[in-house]
């Protein structure tokens, strides 16, 4: 099913900032050398001849069930991210609207998490995690809680504060849960979500994130700790801010990113493209962009596409059966802002969609951004092809190693 429609939208966009494409772009497939830029001419392809689908997988779930490690065993580790904080500022919530969709008035009526919940998210082969929601009042001392087993196997840690509740007693708890992960584990990367800024003018904002900078930093100087890196977030879930924090932590943990990157500005350069942005369509996390630097309105747009393309897809579309979804990789939209920008969307996958800004005259090329987005589809694959060897031989080694085991056992106890 390919979905294809034009919305004429009235919007304001703020295209007169330069961008520059070209900057750190170098070579990092042989495929990527047929991207051209000279062409001006509609070219055809076989667009079903580079299936991405198979190595894509949808997985969002939430479980109860105690922590484990069997992703270990079958060669998929995924990466853990962690979201701690104190009662009520917001985990659970930030946790339902960016991964289960809910309406940010609806978390009003969350209860408060009392075991830890898991829950894994693979919307695509590049992104892939697990997060794990904590209750507020976790103690380190309790016995019980075994920190160092969690620490270990953890990508990042979201510490949330509540920026509209009185911080000293969060920021004594961000000390300590900062300082036991980093002896733990200190390849974590720790995130702050100053969270809940809704309720605060703009200068209020920034003076609030400088105090709890400052005040975390001149904690971690004093226990001989200035080496750990913290990055601040201002968030709200009633706004674009909390998927655009949690973009940028889900980057960290996607060891291809620079490759990503690199595609993605030579793709753009040789389309007229503006900005270039690879989606979770989803969760409405950005895996990755050019290396321009991204506004919160171009952000705010495309996540604005995204819904009303599920929207018109959910109403107009036809299920895909396989994978429940009224979207498939060959769904693309186009939108025309008043301003003579135009935003193009095309999926990449049944999960992963490229949105592009560009003007209107780069459209008229229409031909040649298609072409070389399916050049740039086919590099893409040749990275999926990577990544899905090298987890098929970690399995094929976990797998002789745990036979091993078994074996070895068997032997012991025939013994005794
Ligand atoms: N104004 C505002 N309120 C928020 C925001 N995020 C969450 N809340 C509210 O904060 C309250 C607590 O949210 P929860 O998500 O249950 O907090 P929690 O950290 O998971 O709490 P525990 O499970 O007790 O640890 C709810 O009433 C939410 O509606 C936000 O960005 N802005």
């Amino acid at each position: 099913m390919a979905l294809t429609y034009q919305v004429n939208a009235v919007g304001k966009l703020d295209t007169t900032s330069s961008l520059n494409p070209k900057q750190n772009v170098s070579m990092t497939s042989e495929k990527v050398s047929v991207l051209c830029g000279e062409e001006d001419e509609a070219l055809e392809y076989d667009d079903d001849e580079y299936d991405l689908e198979a190595f894509s997988d949808a997985d969002l779930s939430c479980e109860d069930r105690a922590p484990g490690f069997s992703d270990s065993v079958n060669g998929v580790v995924k990466p853990r991210i962690l979201l701690m904080g104190l009662r009520r500022s917001g985990k659970s919530s930030i946790q339902k609207v960016v991964f289960h969709k809910m309406s940010p008035s609806e978390t009003l009526f969350l209860e408060s998490t009392n075991k830890i919940c898991r829950e894994d998210v693979s919307s695509s082969s590049f992104v892939s995690f697990q997060i794990w929601d904590f209750p507020g009042q976790i103690d380190f001392f309790d016995p019980t809680f075994d920190y160092e087993m969690i620490f270990r196997g953890t990508g990042a840690l979201i510490f949330v504060i509540d920026s509209q509740d009185d911080y000293v007693e969060a920021l004594s708890r961000l000390h300590l849960t900062v300082t036991r992960a980093y002896k733990v584990n200190p390849d974590i990367s720790f995130e702050v979500f100053i969270h809940k800024v809704d309720g605060l003018s703009d200068d209020h904002k920034i003076e609030k994130q400088r105090d709890i900078h400052k005040r975390t930093n001149t904690d971690l100087t004093d226990a001989g700790l200035e080496q750990i890196h913290l990055s601040f977030y201002l968030t709200s879930i009633y706004d674009h801010s909390i998927f655009e924090a949690f973009s940028k932590v889900v980057q960290k943990l996607i060891p291809q990113l620079p490759t990503l990157e690199n595609l993605l500005n030579i793709f753009i350069s040789n389309s007229g493209i503006e900005k270039a942005f690879l989606f979770d369509v989803g969760s409405k996390i950005y895996i990755a962009t050019d290396s321009s630097p991204v506004d919160m309105q171009t952000y705010e747009l495309c996540c604005d596409m995204i819904d009303v393309v599920i929207d018109i897809s959910c109403i107009y579309g036809m299920p895909n059966t396989e994978a429940g979804l009224p979207h498939d990789k060959d769904s693309m939209a186009i939108i025309h802002l008043n301003n003579t920008t135009v935003i193009y969307l095309k999926e990449v996958t049944k999960f992963l969609a490229m949105v592009c800004f560009l003007r209107k005259e780069s459209f008229a090329r229409k031909g040649l951004i298609d072409y070389n987005f399916h050049c740039f589809k086919k590099a893409i694959q040749e990275v999926f092809d990577v990544r899905v060897k090298v987890q098929q031989s970690r399995k094929l080694l976990n797998q002789r190693r745990w036979s091993k085991l078994t074996l070895t056992s068997g032997v012991c106890s025939s013994t005794h």
